[in-house]
């Protein structure tokens, strides 16, 4: 799919022949000579909005010109009466060709623009089969509409400006959310929180740039030079303070893994079992009982946490225990915190201080199980990875692990809590552009205190003001736009 790019902060839609048309300019696609691109918005695009599968209801949605049209040909009202935007109407949907009727509906005509695409919206809620949604979607397209493609009803939301590039990514990521925290940082990022304050670092640049250009392009008119070192200082304050956010917004967004390691028999798929709270993993006093490893997600005050459970680490001649070791060892390296389960009823043995040698340097929790024993082995007592915090637990009785989930939420937080209120940045896409922003507002600040002419400023301005527009979408390419979409379901 081919993509519109937005050029100069604006999207230029050609409202005549409904084709949205943006010029393409050298400055917005970094190193690319590109032609206009157009992304036609006039043809009329369907999809099943839910997922295809058993459910109470499930629901065709059809955007563009022809949405209302293709209603009419295929739906027959129990009690006739003129569609009215955003009412519901109960009737069915028959085949026109056979008469057939296909399945018994709720349909509702939305008219543009106050809808999800600000395009006219048609949505036919029938029943959530795979049989009955099929056969709607089908009847649709034969009466004029294509295929939508993954994400492209929220494309058209964000074209037709009913929300920027942020929001749209909001809307995935409210999908996707994993844990209620999670959803209500995508929730305040599709409210647009963090919309507001990029636009509104970006307006100051743009303030800052429209007087450097006022002092370049009219030297004659004597315009009285302002200081602007204290707009820039506002701005790049502002964007530390956004980037500030980003460490535990991602968090919130994209969760942490964490892998259980340790020596056979210590203890961790039981370890595993409590931290869900189901059995999940097979636990038997046979050491070698986990073969694989085995992951699970879950919700650490809010954080999404991916629990690794591993094969015990030791030499083996077991071909297929051997493969599992390989993967305990990959799943260390893969790890964000790495929980070294020991046996705190046996003294250390060599294998312990072996693997505690290749978690060295990782973020990690000593884990010391098994304390309903009799105790061989305390805090004091270990003496390898001196920088990671000591959990005395038993997962066999399930003690302990209050303070193992305190412990594992101060390690991946450092002990913070969330703001509550405000923009957060919980997008990698959005950091990385921010820091780029920074960087080139800092520069801008060298440039202006070395006394340097107002041109050598504007540069890194502009490069500043593009960045954040890459965030609300205003500087967005094609490929950051396909790249956006395509990671969207169907019907989104
Ligand atoms: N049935 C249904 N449920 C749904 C959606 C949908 O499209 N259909 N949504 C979609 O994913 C989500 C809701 N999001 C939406 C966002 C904006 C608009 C919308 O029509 N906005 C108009 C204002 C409408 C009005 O004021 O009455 C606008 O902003 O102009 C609709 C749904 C979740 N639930
Ligand atoms: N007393 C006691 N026994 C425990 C505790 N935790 C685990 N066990 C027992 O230790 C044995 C091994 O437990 P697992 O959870 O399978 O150990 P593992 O580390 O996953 O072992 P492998 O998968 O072989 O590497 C089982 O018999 C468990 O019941 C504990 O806290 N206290
Ligand atoms: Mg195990």
């Amino acid at each position: 799919m081919s993509f519109v790019i937005l050029n100069g902060g604006f999207l230029l839609t050609d409202f005549v022949s409904n084709t949205l048309q943006v010029q393409l300019t050298q400055h917005h696609i970094a190193g690319k000579e590109t032609g206009p691109v157009a992304y036609a918005l006039d043809d009329t695009i369907a999809a099943i909005a839910t997922p295809v599968g058993e459910g109470g209801i499930g629901i065709v949605r059809i955007s563009g010109p022809e949405a209302l049209a293709i209603l009419r040909r295929l739906f027959r009202p129990a009690r006739p009466r003129p569609f009215e935007s955003h009412r519901l109407m109960y009737g069915h949907i028959v085949d026109p060709h056979t008469g057939d009727v296909v399945d018994e509906v709720m349909a509702v005509y939305m008219r543009a623009p106050h809808t999800y695409t600000r395009q006219d919206v048609v949505e036919i809620h029938g029943h959530g089969g795979m049989a009955p949604l099929r056969a709607v979607l089908s009847l649709v397209l034969s009466a004029g509409a294509r295929l939508a493609e993954p994400g492209e009803m929220t494309l058209r939301a964000f074209l037709n400006g009913r929300i920027d590039l942020a929001q749209a990514e909001a809307v995935l990521d409210v999908v996707r959310a994993r844990t209620e925290a999670g959803l209500q940082a995508a929730l305040r990022q599709l409210g647009g929180h963090l919309s507001d304050d990029i636009r509104h670092a970006r307006q100051m640049l743009l303030d800052v740039l429209a007087h450097l250009t006022a002092l370049i392009d009219f030297p004659e008119d004597d315009v009285p030079p302002q200081d602007i070192a204290p707009d820039l200082e506002r701005v790049a304050a502002h964007l530390e303070r956004l980037i500030a956010t980003a460490d535990r917004g991602m968090l919130l967004r994209e969760g942490v893994r964490v892998a259980i390691v340790g020596r056979p028999n210590v203890g961790k798929s039981s370890l595993l079992n409590r931290l869900l709270r189901h059995d999940r993993a097979i636990v038997t006093d046979i050491p070698g009982t986990t073969r694989d490893v085995l992951e699970e997600t879950l919700n650490v005050r809010g954080i999404p946490v991916v629990v690794v459970d591993t094969a015990g680490i030791r030499q083996t001649q077991d071909v297929v225990e051997a493969i599992g070791v390989e993967r305990s060892r990959a799943a260390i390296a893969q790890a964000d915190l790495v929980l070294l389960v020991l046996d705190a009823s046996q003294p250390l043995t060599d294998e312990d201080h072996a693997i505690a040698a290749e978690v060295e340097g990782r973020p990690a929790i000593v884990v010391l199980n098994k304390t309903d024993l009799p105790r061989r082995l305390f805090p004091d007592n270990v003496p390898f990875l001196p920088a990671a915090p000591r959990v005395e637990l038993s997962a066999q009785q399930g003690e302990g692990l209050d303070r193992l989930e305190e412990t594992i939420f101060e390690q991946v937080t450092g002990g913070h809590v969330m703001p509550l209120h405000g923009a957060l940045v919980t997008n990698p896409r959005h950091k990385a552009a921010l820091q780029r922003a920074l960087d080139h507002v800092r520069a801008a600040q060298s440039t202006y205190a070395a006394g340097l002419p107002a041109d050598f400023i504007t540069i890194d301005l502009h490069s500043a003001v593009n960045a954040l527009g890459e965030i609300t979408g205003e500087t967005a390419t094609e490929d950051l736009l396909d790249t956006i979409f395509s990671r969207f379901c169907i019907g989104k």
